[in-house]
């Protein structure tokens, strides 16, 4: 059984005034197995952050359904969606999400603190992830006192600790200097290669040829998805970048 499973999915928006309605997600269909590492491009407005809403439960399909691990997300009730989200998935985003008035430390603990974990389970939990994410020296600072790439860590960090089935990343690298935004790329191979799962959405044909195979949306559909296969990370890049130029021209699908 696939990890993930997107099936038919359509998301209309209808605005609150007038009867406008805006078609985000035609059809949209995909899976992902376990220990993939995927990453999700298309132009402004195709339909990326729907996507990843609904994936995340924060939102629902207009219709068709999205399964995890073979549960309809569709069916879960709303008391409970809270909870398999934090159980399920974990989540890294561009702009890190840290609370400025904890540690990172305490940051990274937030998600076992609301399951009720106890402080040494949390603490045994987290000395391997930080070693791994090289941020144990700055686990006692403050989000304003290190860098974007250590604060990105962290939230990494606070992702993984829950150990999630699937790590949902929103333009990860987005507000990082291009040489943390490699190493945090790496990061997420090195992750990968642990084994996690990985959906990561991104504008960046750097980032994207990290990953082991990439989805192109297009007209609120998956247009288009390469395989890394044999591909070099630079072989990979130019076939990215040339797929993005026949989506933004409006050329057909070609190879
Ligand atoms: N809450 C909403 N109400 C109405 N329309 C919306 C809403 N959210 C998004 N849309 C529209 O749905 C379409 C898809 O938007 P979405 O934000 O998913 O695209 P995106 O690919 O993530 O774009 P970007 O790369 O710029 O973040 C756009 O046309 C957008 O204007």
């Amino acid at each position: 059984m696939a990890l993930l499973e997107v099936k038919n999915v359509k998301k209309i928006y209808t605005t609150r005034f007038g009867n406008n309605q805006v078609e985000a997600l035609k059809d949209v269909n995909f899976s992902v197995e376990s220990g993939e590492y995927v990453a999700i491009m298309g132009e402004s407005g195709s339909g990326k952050t729907t996507l990843l809403n609904i994936l995340a439960a924060l939102d629902k399909p207009t219709e068709g359904k999205v399964y995890l691990k073979g549960n309809d997300l569709g069916n879960l009730k709303e008391k409970d969606i809270a909870a398999f989200r934090r159980q399920n998935m974990g989540f890294v985003f561009q702009d890190f999400n840290l609370l400025d008035t904890f540690s990172l430390k305490d940051n990274i603990y937030l998600p076992l603190v609301l399951s009720v974990a106890k402080y040494n389970t949390m603490e045994k939990r987290l000395a391997p992830i930080a070693e791994k994410l090289g941020i144990t020296q700055i686990l006692d600072k403050y989000p304003y006192e290190v860098s974007g790439g250590q604060k990105q860590r962290a939230a990494i960090a606070r992702a993984l600790i829950t150990k999630p089935q699937l790590i949902l990343a929103d333009e990860p690298s987005g507000a990082l200097d291009s040489k943390a935004a490699d190493s945090l790329m790496n990061l997420f191979t090195t992750i990968n290669q642990d084994g996690q799962t990985i959906l990561m959405v991104t504008h960046s044909v750097k980032a994207a040829s990290s990953a082991n195979r990439i989805l192109f949306i297009k007209d609120g559909e998956v247009f288009h998805q390469i395989y890394r296969g044999n591909l070099t990370s630079e072989q990979l890049y130019q076939k990215i970048a040339d797929t993005l130029t026949v989506l933004t021209t409006g050329g057909e699908e070609g190879e």
